[in-house]
């Protein structure tokens, strides 16, 4: 109990840090959205972001943060980013339906527990699939970030294993962290882009290219339609920062 009013307070500490000391990036990457209710962010193109803040409650968030944080093998594999190795920046754990086709990432080919393996795991599967009806995950990576030096660069979740237009659910636990998306080089707004003005062009691409999402303990986000194919995301460093959160991204693995 003592550890859950800990990171409680340490969490809004940080958070209070964090709005002197970002500014720079929220102007970068301009907020999508306040607290509130189910919200939806057309990104065009057949992409589409959902954000509920409040997916459940900060009690119920707080009890399966502890579980994670606790019971969940959690590991610090090495990858290979650009053809070198290095560690990834972030704890790991992977579970998965059995069966299924292995998932290799940077390299890196992770052990597949099973839902069996850690029963909270199921629960919050039932959730998310109450509050996104059609969907049906049967794979899901644990991230932990043990304090903002701990981090996931740009990137997308397009491995073969995937749909070209999965649905990903981002369910987060603990401090709240940056969830920055960006759109990739598209070669026919590039050509339109070029004709303009450069001042123009600049300012337009900004607003209209990149968000940002303060994720929520207990929130959850899900990327629809085409974001793994024309978006990258990232939860960038917070040197200030220095609580733990976890997320949970369940996807679907197609079989091949
Ligand atoms: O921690 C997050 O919010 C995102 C994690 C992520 O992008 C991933 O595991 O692929
Ligand atoms: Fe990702």
């Amino acid at each position: 109990m003592t550890s859950v009013i800990n990171y409680e307070e340490i969490c809004r500490m940080s958070l209070r840090f964090k709005e002197v000391t970002d500014s720079e990036s929220e102007t970068k990457f301009p907020r999508s959205f306040d607290l509130g209710r189910r919200q939806t962010l057309d990104l065009g193109n057949g992409s589409e972001i959902v954000y509920i803040p409040k997916f459940v409650s900060s009690d119920q968030a707080w009890t399966w943060f502890d579980l994670l944080n606790q019971r969940i093998p959690w590991t610090r594999p090495t990858i290979r980013v650009f053809g070198r190795s290095v560690l990834q920046p972030r704890d790991t754990c992977y579970v998965a339906d059995p069966g299924l086709t292995r998932l290799t990432y940077s390299g890196y080919k992770p052990h597949a527990y099973t839902w069996d393996d850690f029963p909270p795991l199921k629960d919050i599967l039932d959730a998310v699939h109450e509050a996104l009806p059609g969907s049906s995950f049967n794979s899901l990576l644990l991230n932990r970030y043990k304090g903002g030096n701990d981090y996931v660069g740009w990137h997308s979740d397009d491995e073969k294993v995937y749909a070209l237009n999965q649905e990903i659910a981002s369910v987060s636990f603990g401090c709240e962290r940056d969830f920055f998306l960006k759109k990739k080089p598209d070669k026919t707004s590039q050509r339109r882009n070029d004709e303009e003005p450069p001042a123009k062009k600049s300012k337009k691409s900004s607003v209209a290219n990149s968000h940002s999402f303060g994720l929520k303990h207990g929130s959850l986000l899900v990327m629809k339609g085409y974001t793994q194919r024309d978006w990258m995301h990232s939860v960038p460093k917070r040197l200030k920062t220095e609580a733990t959160r976890i997320n949970l991204t369940f996807r679907r693995i197609i079989v091949d």
